[in-house]
C-alpha cells in the first residue's frame, strides 16, 4: 500500500464528524492531518481542532487530499469553495441542499475531484438497485417512501428518502409526491406518500413499500450504526484522492 490519503474532516464534534475520526483512527489507508468545527472545542478522539472560520488558512498549512464534509448545506457550500481554491478534493455527505446549493457544489467540481453522496452505507447502494428492478418489475403497484431518524435530524425528507425517490422516477418517469396526508386527502394514481419520523436516536431507516390489492413488497434498510457511512465516506476520500476536477458517484467507488 502507498502512503496513506491526507484527510481533512468539517464538522469534527458533530454525531458524523467524531464518528469519522474515531474510524480514520483504525485505518491505515487514511490520516486525518487536519479536523475543525465552527464552535470551539478543543479536540475529538484526540485530534486537534481548529476553527472552521480558518478552514483556507488551515487547508494552506496542512495540505490534505481529500476533505470529508458532513455539516450543512450552507457550510458544505462554502468549505467546497475553499477546496476548490485550495486544490483539494471533496467528499460530501450532507444533505438538504436546494438547487443553489446543488449548483455550487458544480461549481467546486469544475476545479477539483467532489464526491457527494446522500447516503455512504453499501447496504442503501444495494437497496437503490433493487428499488429499481422492483418498480421496473410491478408497474402498476402504489409506492410509498418512509424514513426514520434521530430527534436531532434537522432535514426532511432525508437526502436518502429523496434519492430513492429519484430512483422510482427514473424508472417511471416523474412522479406527485406527497409530503405526509391529513383530512380527506384519498390517493391519487401514481403518487408517491413521503414520510418522515423523528424519534429518540434511530440512526437512520428507509423503507420503499409497494402494493397492489393482492401483494404487498417492503423494502427496508436500517443503518445499525454510523460507522457504516464513515467507512463509506473514507472509502470514498481514498478513491478519491487521485482523480481529476469533475463530478464523481458513490457508485463508481463501490464498482471499482
Ligand atoms: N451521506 C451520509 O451517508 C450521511 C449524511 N449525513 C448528513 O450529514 C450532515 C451532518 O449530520 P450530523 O453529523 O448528524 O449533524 P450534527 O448536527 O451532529 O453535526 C453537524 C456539524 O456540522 C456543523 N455545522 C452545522 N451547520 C453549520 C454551519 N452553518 N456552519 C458551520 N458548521 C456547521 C456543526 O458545528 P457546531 O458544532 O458548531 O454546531 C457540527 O459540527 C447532515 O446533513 C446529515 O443528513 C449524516 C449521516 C450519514
Ligand atoms: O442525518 C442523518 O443522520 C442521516 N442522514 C442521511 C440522509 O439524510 O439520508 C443519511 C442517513 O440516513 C443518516
Amino acid at each position: 500500500m502507498g502512503d496513506p490519503v491526507r484527510v481533512a474532516v468539517t464538522g469534527a464534534a458533530g454525531r458524523m464528524g467524531r464518528e469519522l475520526l474515531d474510524v480514520a483512527a483504525g485505518r491505515d489507508d487514511v490520516s486525518v492531518v487536519l479536523a475543525v468545527n465552527r464552535s470551539p472545542v478543543e479536540s475529538v478522539s484526540g485530534v486537534d481542532v481548529r476553527d472552521a472560520a480558518d478552514l483556507s488558512t488551515h487547508l494552506a498549512e496542512t495540505n490534505p487530499d481529500v476533505l470529508v464534509d458532513f455539516t450543512g448545506p450552507e457550510s458544505s457550500t462554502d468549505y467546497a469553495a475553499a477546496c476548490a481554491e485550495a486544490g483539494v478534493g471533496v467528499v460530501v455527505g450532507t444533505t438538504g441542499f436546494d438547487a443553489d446549493g446543488r449548483a455550487a457544489l458544480d461549481e467546486a467540481a469544475e476545479s477539483v475531484p467532489l464526491l457527494h453522496a446522500t447516503n455512504f452505507s453499501r447496504g442503501v447502494a444495494a437497496l437503490r438497485r433493487a428499488v429499481r428492478e422492483a418498480v421496473a418489475a410491478l408497474p402498476d403497484y402504489d409506492v410509498e417512501v418512509t424514513e426514520t431518524h434521530h430527534n436531532g435530524k434537522r432535514d426532511a425528507p432525508s437526502g436518502t428518502a429523496t434519492t430513492l425517490l429519484d430512483e422510482v422516477d427514473d424508472v417511471r418517469g416523474a412522479s406527485d409526491r406527497v409530503y405526509g396526508r391529513e383530512g380527506d386527502q384519498p390517493r391519487t394514481e401514481g403518487e408517491i406518500g413521503v414520510h418522515a419520523r423523528r424519534a429518540g436516536g434511530v440512526t437512520g431507516e428507509h423503507e420503499v413499500l409497494l402494493a397492489d390489492d393482492h401483494q404487498l413488497l417492503s423494502l427496508t434498510h436500517r443503518a445499525g450504526s454510523r460507522g457504516v457511512f464513515a467507512a463509506g465516506a473514507l472509502d470514498a476520500a481514498v478513491w478519491l484522492a487521485d482523480r481529476d476536477a469533475g463530478r464523481y458517484d458513490f457508485d463508481e467507488v463501490l464498482d471499482a
